[in-house]
């Protein structure tokens, strides 16, 4: 299961951004590219774990959410929306800080209402800051994450989801350090 995923990662480079090892991979950051076939693999496992029955949109985030996630897209016929780093100043527009271990922004979600139904895909999960802003800032507008899945998760930041209820369901598990990448874990949920 996930073999290309597992294989591909392995043989990851880590650079330093500041005091974090941040792994290299065409998943998490399209570099140098991205194997369809892995995209496939990935998609196609996800819709064996997640139950996608009555989801109005599939959420992701710019930039390296995207490929993942529009697979599932072009799979199902479910809509596709992507928080933005940058702001359209539309009506309903709802603005959220985003911190990672190496970076801050902001993040901007449009096109949703009270009452969707959305689950969130995501390429990596490692301090957690992207996706417990999102899930809380999403529960404040009344929108219903049924599930929240990242390809990719390092460390415990995912823990800190469960202070919203969610439990993220994470692909692959990896640690990385300056020596480079290790598989930790194939797919752990509830
Ligand atoms: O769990 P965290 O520590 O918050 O890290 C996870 C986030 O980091 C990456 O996004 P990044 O902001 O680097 O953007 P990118 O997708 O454009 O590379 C990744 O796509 C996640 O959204
Ligand atoms: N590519 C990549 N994306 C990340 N998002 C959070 N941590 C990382 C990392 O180490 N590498």
């Amino acid at each position: 299961m996930l073999e290309r995923l597992k294989d591909s990662l392995i043989n990851s480079p880590v650079i330093k951004r500041g005091e974090y090892n941040y792994f290299i991979h065409p998943i998490s950051d399209g570099v140098p590219s991205i194997d369809p076939h892995l995209v496939e693999e990935i998609a196609e496992y996800i819709l064996q774990i997640t139950n996608i029955k009555k989801i109005d949109t599939i959420l992701t985030i710019e930039a390296m959410g995207i490929p993942v996630a529009n697979a599932l897209s072009l799979k199902t016929g479910i809509p596709l929306t992507i928080v933005r780093k940058r702001p359209y100043f539309l009506e309903g527009e709802v603005e959220l800080s985003q911190s990672t271990g190496y970076s801050k922004g902001a993040l901007y979600i449009n096109g949703l209402k009270k009452g969707d139904r959305v689950i969130i895909v995501d390429d990596v999960i490692s301090t957690g800051g992207t996706l417990l802003a999102l899930v809380r800032a999403l529960q404040n507008m009344g929108v219903e994450v049924t599930d929240v899945i990242s390809v990719i998760g390092r460390g415990d930041g995912y823990l800190k989801l469960r202070e919203l209820g969610v439990e993220p369901k994470i692909l692959v598990t990896i640690d990385v350090s300056e020596k480079g990448v290790e598989i930790k874990d194939a797919f752990r949920n509830q």
